[in-house]
């Protein structure tokens, strides 16, 4: 099976500090990856690395069979979609949702030209009904709820097509419903033969969708585990982890964690 990320030894550090510590790990294109891990640990670096938005200190980083360093990270970042909070601060708050979603074929927010092809206007559509989007299409982006809007930056980063998908806490600051609603809508996209492989980054294993296939443990910057969920999810694994007595369970495809008493 083909790798479309490789990271071979590799360490991050700014300002003296090692924020990743001789990181060795890789994702196949059939791979449904979360990356876990308390506050700090390094989950969004990693995403960062894969994002091709920033260069490791040492070791490599293999994007879609390029290497770091030695390729056009602009040409690059065309083949990656990336859905990160950050990134949705860039929306303009009086776009239009289905203008969101449709610009995105063009890398570009706020719309820019009048005359789309069809064949975006369809794939917009589709992937707006996918994401439970079309009755918001005309709504602005500044009006949305937080639910809503991780929709829209999910479906944006869709319509791109990518060969690799990047979630960065796609569930973070949901209410319950909100949550399970979006899990719903994340373990489709993930059972479906034509996603890409996906890397979703989260705190909590509640949030990890059914469907998804493989974790990596982080722990100030440094591997704790990777490998398939029900070999990684341990009590012991995620004890080290997160620096605390951990219990976990595992109940119909969904996972969920506590203290141990
Ligand atoms: N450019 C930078 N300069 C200095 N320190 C940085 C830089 N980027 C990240 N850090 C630090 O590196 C550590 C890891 O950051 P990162 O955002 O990757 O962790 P994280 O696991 O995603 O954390 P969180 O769960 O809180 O989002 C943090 O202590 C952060 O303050």
């Amino acid at each position: 099976m083909a790798s479309v990320l490789e990271l071979t030894d590799v360490s991050f550090v700014r300002d003296g500090n090692r924020i990743l510590d001789s990181v060795t790990w890789s994702v196949d294109e059939a791979d449904r990856w979360v990356i876990l891990g308390p506050n700090g640990a390094g989950k969004s670096t990693i995403l960062q690395l894969a994002a091709a938005a920033t260069h490791p200190s040492s070791g490599t980083v293999d994007v879609l069979g390029e290497r770091l360093g030695r390729v056009d990270v602009f040409e690059l970042r065309t083949r990656i979609g990336l859905a990160a909070t950050a990134l949705a601060r860039r929306i303009p708050a009086w776009e239009r949702v289905g203008d969101v979603i449709l610009t995105a074929a063009y890398a570009v927010t706020g719309r820019w030209q009048e005359r789309y092809e069809s064949v975006d206007l369809e794939r917009a559509a589709e992937v707006m009904d996918a994401w439970d989007l079309t009755s918001l299409s005309t709504r602005t982006f500044g009006t949305l709820s937080d639910g809503e809007r991780k929709r829209v930056q999910i479906a944006r980063a869709v319509m791109t097509d990518p060969e690799l998908m990047l979630l960065d806490e796609p569930a973070g600051s949901l209410d319950l419903g909100a949550r399970e609603s979006l899990l719903e809508s994340l373990e489709d996209y993930a059972s479906s033969s034509l996603a890409p492989a996906i890397v979703m980054v989260t705190h909590h294993v509640e949030e990890i969708p059914p469907g998804f296939t493989h974790g990596l443990l982080l722990s100030a910057g440094r591997v704790v585990a990777a490998g398939p969920l029900a070999e990684v999810l341990t009590d012991e694994r995620l004890t080290e982890t997160f620096g605390a007595p951990l219990r976990v369970r595992q109940e119909d495809g969904r996972w969920t964690a506590r203290a141990a008493r």
